[in-house]
């Protein structure tokens, strides 16, 4: 997959693609059935329109962290799809200033040079999101594009979209998150370095980041572990605390994974880890003897949760 990160002098060979358009945070069901759309729709190559910052970054640049995922796990669960070229548009003032016409023209029929260009039927898009997908249908004739609107889809009665999945996690719903996103959420990244007390405590933790996600639900989770880099690569299961660590003041909210009978070194390795199921929130215990008895009840239950995983 190729990532174009503008729409100006693209190469020849970068054109002419039938796209999906949207945000494509977590890139759940609804998401590849529009991408399943644009592939099925002609027979040119399959490409994706997408927006970098997200536009609600933009607009609200201090309002709390709201992604499932960055544009690099996005990017790469799209490759994985099949997607040849990703467009991740630049979203500054000049574009989120496009009318709707001037988005269609300049962008998609200029840039681009689009062949197809497929959409769910609630997209919006152009300045103070005043288009919608019967006008970009319209402006798709008059420009010499053609454009699908795929119904939108869910299951019992619920439409599939980031915004509940986001609730779903806040909740500890990981199993409805699952069914809306069609994978497990996870949270992918580089191993840090903690505070090395883990390791003391007889559960050393591989440290990851959150700054800039979405927070799930904070507590203790029962997670798969994929060890995408160095010599231990390869799918563990095991036992992971996203928060504050109320034992050990104030902290900033981080991913701490203990995988099972693993004793290799972690340390700048990526991984992808899986939030499969809540067992509990943080809490603050009277000694460290009674968050280490809770600890191995956490890794008890989370594997036996795991068992048939
Ligand atoms: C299964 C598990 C359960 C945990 N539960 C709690 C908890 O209830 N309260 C808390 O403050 N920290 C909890 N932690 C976080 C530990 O305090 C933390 O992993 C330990 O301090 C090591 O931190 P370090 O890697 O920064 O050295 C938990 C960690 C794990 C792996
Ligand atoms: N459930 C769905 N069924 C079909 N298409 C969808 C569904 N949800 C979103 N889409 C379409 O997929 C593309 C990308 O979606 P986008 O990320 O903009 O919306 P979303 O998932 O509804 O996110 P949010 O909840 O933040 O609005 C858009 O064209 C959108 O209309």
């Amino acid at each position: 997959m190729r990532i174009h990160h503008d729409w100006k002098a693209l190469p020849p060979d970068a054109r002419g693609a039938s796209v999906a358009m949207g945000n494509f945070d977590g890139v759940h069901l609804g998401h590849r059935s529009v991408i399943d759309a644009a592939r099925a729709a002609c027979q040119a190559p399959l490409g994706v329109i997408t927006f970098e910052p997200h536009p609600r970054e933009f607009f609200a640049p201090d309002a709390p962290a709201f992604r499932l995922m960055n544009a690099e796990s996005r990017a790469n669960r799209l490759a994985r799809l099949g997607v040849e070229h990703l467009y991740e548009l630049p979203f500054d003032a000049v574009l989120a200033g496009l009318a709707p016409e001037a988005f269609a023209r300049e962008v998609l029929a200029g840039g681009l040079g689009v062949r197809h260009v497929t959409v769910g039927a609630d997209f919006c898009f152009g300045r103070q999101r005043s288009g919608d997908a019967r006008m970009l249908a319209q402006l798709g004739r008059d420009l010499g594009f053609e454009v699908t609107v795929a119904p939108l889809i869910g299951d019992g009665g619920l439409q599939y979209s980031s915004t509940a999945i986001r609730q779903a996690l806040a909740q500890g719903r990981t199993r409805d998150a699952e069914r809306m996103l069609g994978h497990w959420h996870r949270i992918d990244g580089a191993v840090l370095h903690g505070d090395k007390r883990g390791r003391d405590l007889g559960y050393p933790t591989a440290n990851m980041a959150v700054e800039g996600l979405h927070l799930p639900a904070l507590g203790i989770y029962a997670v798969l572990v994929d060890v995408l880099t160095g010599p231990d690569r390869g799918s563990y299961k095991g036992v992971a605390s996203l928060g504050v660590r109320p034992m050990f003041g104030e902290n900033r909210p981080n991913l701490e994974v203990h995988v099972f009978d693993f004793t290799a070194d972690l340390y700048g390795q990526h991984l992808s880890v899986a939030l499969v199921e809540y067992l509990r929130p943080e809490a603050r215990f009277d000694s460290l003897d009674a968050l280490v008895a809770q600890m191995d009840r956490d890794s008890a239950q989370a594997r036996e949760i795991l068992a048939t995983r």
